[in-house]
């Protein structure tokens, strides 16, 4: 499927933060192909959107359709009846009562049998009586399976853009467009699909409605059936255009959006509420929210302005037409060329019969829009990994590790994060990766994780690429812990079992990988034990320090000791000196077991490991164990360590 939309050029990225700078949202990007009036669209839309509901839930969909049908036919049913009663009641006045019901419709004519107009009366009042129960039965019943179907839709759409978004390759996150489509589909998917069903049945019940009447309108005059049709075309057009305006204006806002709910999360999230306090930024970040909402909102204004004028003039359209079909019905009572009946029909229809067509007005473009909105949830979950996974099954034992001259460059990034780096390290080694910031240690972590291919390069697991292996089972031999591991707003059960969450009610498995990690005598100072809740999103949660969630982070990649590899980006920078000479201890005794890669700034532990990968710039600079690479003269590890240990060795004199 390919995707329709336009982003202006400013959409992405170019605005940045929203922190400082002007927060213009961009030029007006051009309307996309096809994107003008496009009534058949919109009912394309329709037919989508049911389909969709249908899938969703196929029963409670049906009993809205019957519900749809017999709403729709109520008031064609009301009409009909009036003409044949005025009619029959007419004739008992003129004393020519008792003869058969004429009871026309298009194409055909048929008469009722004959009966006295008493009977008649009755009849025809307890059709009128049972259509109006049917219609108020109908109404309940579309209003009740309507809210439940579209509670249903709505969490399904929900549910299906995360199961995809957890799907999707880390670097679609990256790409500022392809977030912008994840991040507006995501937040409309809480509101649209509500807009969605309500429309698309709503445009159901008013064609069937406005179908019927105009079918009688046949009956009365067929060139007011036609101009009842043509009537509202031009206006649905006009309405149509603003709607593709103000689902454009809507992704162009999108990347506006998610920089005011930045800022908004800035203030109003506990984990920056410290900070934001200190550096006395409220009233500051407000005014940025306030002015980039106020720059939406002027361009919003415009639109919505252009829109309702249009709606309004070419709505009048509509009533003009109504007016004049009006005088010409009663001027022809008048004349005796219509019978009263027909009158009464079309005073009955006629109300309805503008009400429908207002309503299929505003159903159609609503649907149009919608059309766009399912153009674009459909085209996120069209986006499928670029690198097809493999099949291979993973070994049980330790794996060995090569770099084949990987480079490595971010999404949308101009510079490489890695260059040419080779490098092999052996099933059941422990390797440290060292060097200054930016040198791409944290890289080499994340695609051994698999979390992105290399841009060139290959890299092997016992021999063999990758990308041959099957990715679940690749990722179910890996434990790792980043440097911006994750704090979960749960219990610390929660936290730590969310490592292998098949086991997260296993409290053996939990308390394993606690005392693995170190984590158990955070219990201790803990209300609740383990049941105890940590953040405050949900209720009165207990709050860790930085070292404690560490521990439980680290705990959490201990939840999984059939890994056969273990990846730790800086499992210590937040451990006391104690703390952290025991976790080194641990991981040595883990080595033969598994491989074990970590990135450490600090040398009193990147001393142990069995090998040193030193990067520099995304180079591969040095290889060697510390005692080769501490006495290389004018060797990158040697400066770094010399650096570090300089205020132990040379004390300075008070
Ligand atoms: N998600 C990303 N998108 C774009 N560029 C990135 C991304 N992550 C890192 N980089 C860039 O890639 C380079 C290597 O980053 P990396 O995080 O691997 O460094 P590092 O050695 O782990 O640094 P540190 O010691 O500060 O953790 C840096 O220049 C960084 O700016």
């Amino acid at each position: 499927m390919s995707v329709r939309f336009v982003f202006s050029k400013s959409s992405g990225d170019a605005a940045g933060s929203g922190l400082t700078g002007d927060p213009d949202l961009g030029a007006a990007a051009p309307p996309p192909p096809g994107g003008r009036a496009r009534p058949f669209a919109a009912l394309a839309g329709t037919v989508r959107v049911l389909r969709l509901v249908w899938g969703v839930d196929a029963r409670l969909t049906g009993w809205l359709g019957a519900a749809i049908v017999v709403a729709g036919l109520v008031p064609v049913v009301t009409a009909a009846t009036v003409r044949v009663l005025v009619n029959a009641v007419l004739a008992a006045v003129a004393g020519k009562g008792g003869g058969p019901l004429d009871v026309r419709l298009p194409g055909f004519a048929f008469d009722l049998p004959a009966m006295p107009t008493g009977t008649a009366v009755v009849v025809l009042v307890a059709v009128q009586f049972t259509a109006a129960q049917l219609g108020g039965i109908a109404a309940a019943m579309r209003s009740g399976t309507q809210q439940l179907l579209q509670e249903r839709v709505t969490q399904d759409v929900r549910a299906r853009i995360m199961d995809h978004a957890a799907g999707l390759e880390l670097a679609f996150f990256e790409r500022g467009k392809s977030y912008d489509l994840l991040r507006q589909a995501q937040q409309e998917a809480a509101i649209r699909p509500v807009g969605m069903v309500s429309s698309a049945f709503g445009l159901l019940q008013n064609l069937i409605m406005f179908t019927g009447l105009a079918v009688l309108l046949v009956t009365v005059s067929p060139w007011l059936a036609l101009l009842a049709l043509l009537a509202p075309v031009p206006a649905f057009i006009a309405d149509a255009r603003h709607g593709t305006q103000a689902f454009l204006l809507s992704t162009l806002a999108a990347p506006a959006r998610r920089r005011m709910d930045y800022l908004s999360t800035l203030l109003t999230t506990d984990q920056y509420a410290k900070e934001v306090r200190l550096l006395g930024l409220g009233g500051y970040l407000t005014s940025r929210f306030r002015l980039i909402g106020d720059r939406y909102y002027q361009r919003l204004r415009t639109q919505v302005r252009r829109r309702q004028t249009a709606a309004a003039l070419w709505g009048s359209l509509s009533t003009v037409v109504g007016a004049g079909t009006y005088l010409y019905i009663a001027l022809a009572a008048v004349n005796g060329r219509l019978t009263l009946g027909d009158l009464m029909l079309y005073t009955a229809a006629a109300l309805t019969l503008q009400a429908a067509i207002q309503a299929i007005f505003s159903a159609l473009s609503t649907m149009h829009e919608s059309t766009l909105y399912l153009d674009q949830l459909f085209a996120l979950l069209a986006v499928r990994p670029q690198v097809a996974a493999g099949a291979l099954p993973v070994g049980g034992s330790a794996p060995r590790i090569t770099f084949d001259n990987v480079s490595f460059r971010y999404p949308d990034a101009t510079e490489w994060a890695l260059r040419e780096v080779s490098f092999d390290l052996a099933d059941g080694a422990t390797t440290a990766l060292v060097g200054t910031n930016g040198s791409g240690k944290s890289t080499v972590v994340k695609l051994v994780c698999g979390l992105y291919q290399p841009t060139e390069g290959r890299i092997l697991i016992d021999g063999v690429d990758l990308c041959s292996y099957d990715p679940a089972l690749l990722r179910s031999r890996t434990a790792a812990m980043f440097q911006d591991y994750v704090t979960y707003q749960a219990t610390v059960r929660e936290n730590v079992g969310l490592g292998a969450v098949d086991r997260i009610e296993d409290t053996k498995a939990v308390t394993t990988a606690m005392a693995g990690a170190d984590a158990l005598r955070i219990l201790k100072g803990l209300p609740g034990g383990m049941e105890t809740m940590l953040g405050r999103w949900f209720g009165r949660g207990t709050e860790l320090s930085g070292g404690q969630w560490q521990r439980v982070a680290l705990a959490r990649a201990f939840m999984r000791p059939e890994a056969t590899l273990l990846l730790l980006d800086e499992p210590s920078s937040a451990l006391d000196a104690r703390a952290e000479a025991d976790l080194f201890t641990r991981l040595a005794d883990l080595s033969d077991r598994r491989t074990v890669v970590y990135v450490s700034h600090r040398f009193s532990t990147v001393r142990h490991a069995d090998q040193i990968l030193v990067l520099d710039s995304g180079r591969l600079v040095e290889t060697g164990t510390h005692t080769t690479l501490v006495d290389k003269p004018g060797g990158t590890y040697a400066d770094l360590f010399r650096l570090q240990a300089a205020p132990f060795l040379d004390p300075q004199p008070d």
